[in-house]
């Protein structure tokens, strides 16, 4: 492991991976692997997951094309030194801030979007001029066997690698120190993650999980909302860092909800859901018995049906939840939808706030003053209002958690920034001693006067504003010369 990352820190040091064209050949040779080998990546996907190969495609691979595209399309842009404004005392100077790599990052990436959580950050790594080890989730092991034989055929191999393995193996690498980690995965194993990287003073981003709460309002088109839920409640499985967890709404809305999510599942996968392409399975045993004993006690208004030879968990709603039952204390990270009844908004707002920060936070309303003000009063990773998951797909806005459910963001511009360093710049020539004196001891009454005029007295920016301000300058000069 020691011997791999000091490979990858010397490709770095060697300054390849710093210039634009050499970033963009690479992403373009990413974007080349995943359409040259998209068939055997879909298969991975699928098989890892129980999924269709459409939606592997449709849940994993458009995201990093996509990804991909963004980069390439606005990297130039980001990659370039931005001007700072300056101060009257820089008048003269150049300042400017300037994107720089931090060095060897590590990704590791969860199993259930196997292929997004480990190419996503990697994408943004590569952007941002890093070398990079990935480590993906030892449980999804196809797409982490097919990552580790593709990626190599494309990328350059001492700047990019591919580590497999699981407790052990990420034991290992977290002893090593990087520049940046981005984890991916669960709360616990984010602590443990945090702690190593603390030896090393190492920055970390946590992509974490958490509860994330779905309240429905009474004004609402009711048909519209349980659509959305469904689809992404029941996606994956359930297995979504993102799926909306539980349903808060008032008593009277419960019955409605179950019937019109009940009526949405089986025209999403039929009658026969087993049969259905569409429908995955959960990851192992373990998370299977898991999920079964969530179900222990709970009134099942819906679905409840289960092969454990298959790890087939039917699209399940509990109703009249108790919020202190075991299935509200963690997320439930299957095909679980507990209700939870609440008299009224400020209800909801209460319990979302009483609990962990969440992932996301979903509303459904006619109302938009209703979801500006849930929002207003709660705090959440992110938020969709009158749908689900969507965030999740716009890559101008950053993607992360707060609180439990993580630290720092990632897509589209924020991956790059995440792995960058906002250097600030400073370039002074060797002229202007004179006003310079006022800094250098010893100090004195007229030297603080003098700082506080350049330093605090605020100029308006227009053309004679600019003028007055040169003028005031040079004048200043020559008094500061003089008195000094
Ligand atoms: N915020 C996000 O973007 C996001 C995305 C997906 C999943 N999640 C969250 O992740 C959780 C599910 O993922 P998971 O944790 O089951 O995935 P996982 O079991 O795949 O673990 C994640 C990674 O951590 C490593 N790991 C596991 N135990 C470790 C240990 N003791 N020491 C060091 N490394 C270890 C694994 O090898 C893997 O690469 C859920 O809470 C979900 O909400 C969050
Ligand atoms: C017009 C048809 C458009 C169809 C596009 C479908 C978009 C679906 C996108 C789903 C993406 C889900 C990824 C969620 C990853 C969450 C990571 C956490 O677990």
């Amino acid at each position: 492991m020691e011997r791999q990352v000091l490979r990858l820190r010397q490709a770095f040091r060697s300054g390849r991976s710093r210039p634009l064209r050499f970033r963009l050949q690479q992403l373009e040779a990413l974007r080349r692997m995943v359409q040259e080998r998209e068939k055997e990546i879909l298969a991975a996907i699928a098989a890892d997951l129980s999924k269709s190969e459409l939606n592997a495609y449709s849940h994993e691979v458009i995201t990093i094309l996509g990804e991909i595209d963004f980069m390439l399309g606005n990297l130039p842009e980001l990659a370039s030194a931005r001007p700072a404004k300056k101060n009257l005392l820089t008048m003269m100077d150049e300042a400017y801030v300037q994107p720089e790599p931090l060095g060897v990052v590590l990704i590791i990436g969860a199993w259930n979007y196997p292929f997004v959580l480990t190419m996503q950050p990697l994408v943004g790594a590569i952007a941002a001029g890093n070398a990079a080890i990935v480590k993906p989730s030892e449980l999804s092991e196809n797409t982490a066997k097919i990552l580790a034989e593709l990626l190599p055929q494309y990328l350059d191999q001492d700047l990019y690698a591919i580590v497999n393995g699981g407790i052990p193996e990420t034991t290992e690498l977290l002893k090593q120190r990087f520049d940046h980690i981005l984890y991916t995965g669960n709360t616990a194993v984010g602590k443990i993650v945090m702690e190593a990287a603390a030896k090393h003073l190492t920055p970390v981003t946590l992509e974490l999980g958490g509860k994330s709460p779905c309240y429905i309002d009474r004004d609402c088109d009711l048909d519209v909302a349980c659509r959305r839920i469904a689809w992404g409640k029941y996606m994956n499985c359930g297995q979504t860092c993102i799926a909306p967890d539980y349903i808060l709404c008032e008593a009277s809305l419960q019955n409605q909800i179950v019937q019109k999510i009940k009526e949405t599942v089986k025209d999403f996968y039929g009658e026969n859901i087993k049969a259905s392409p569409d429908y995955e399975r959960i990851i192992n045993l373990r998370h299977f018995k898991r999920l079964q004993s969530l179900l222990k006690g709970q009134r099942i208004a819906f679905g409840g049906e289960m092969d454990e030879a298959t790890r087939y968990l039917a699209p399940t709603i509990l109703t009249d939840v108790d919020p202190n039952s075991k299935v509200m204390q963690e997320e439930i990270f299957g095909p679980i939808l507990p209700i939870v009844s609440v008299k009224n908004v400020d209800e909801a707002i209460n319990f979302i706030n009483d609990r962990e920060k969440p992932l996301a936070l979903y509303v459904f309303s006619r109302n938009n003053k209703l979801i500006k003000r849930v929002i207003d009063e709660t705090s959440s990773g992110g938020v969709t209002g009158n749908d689900v998951i969507m965030h999740f797909t716009v890559n101008s806005l950053p993607f992360g958690g707060v609180g439990a459910s993580g630290m720092g963001a990632y897509h589209g511009k924020y991956s790059f920034d995440t792995f960058s360093h906002q250097r600030p710049c400073l370039l002074k020539g060797l002229k202007g001693e004179s006003v310079n004196k006022l800094r250098y001891p010893p100090n004195s009454e007229s030297k603080v006067s003098w700082a506080k005029f350049f330093l605090l007295k605020q100029f308006n920016k227009g053309r004679l504003g600019m003028l007055l301000f040169v003028c005031l300058v040079a004048v200043a000069a020559v008094i500061v010369k003089d008195q000094l």
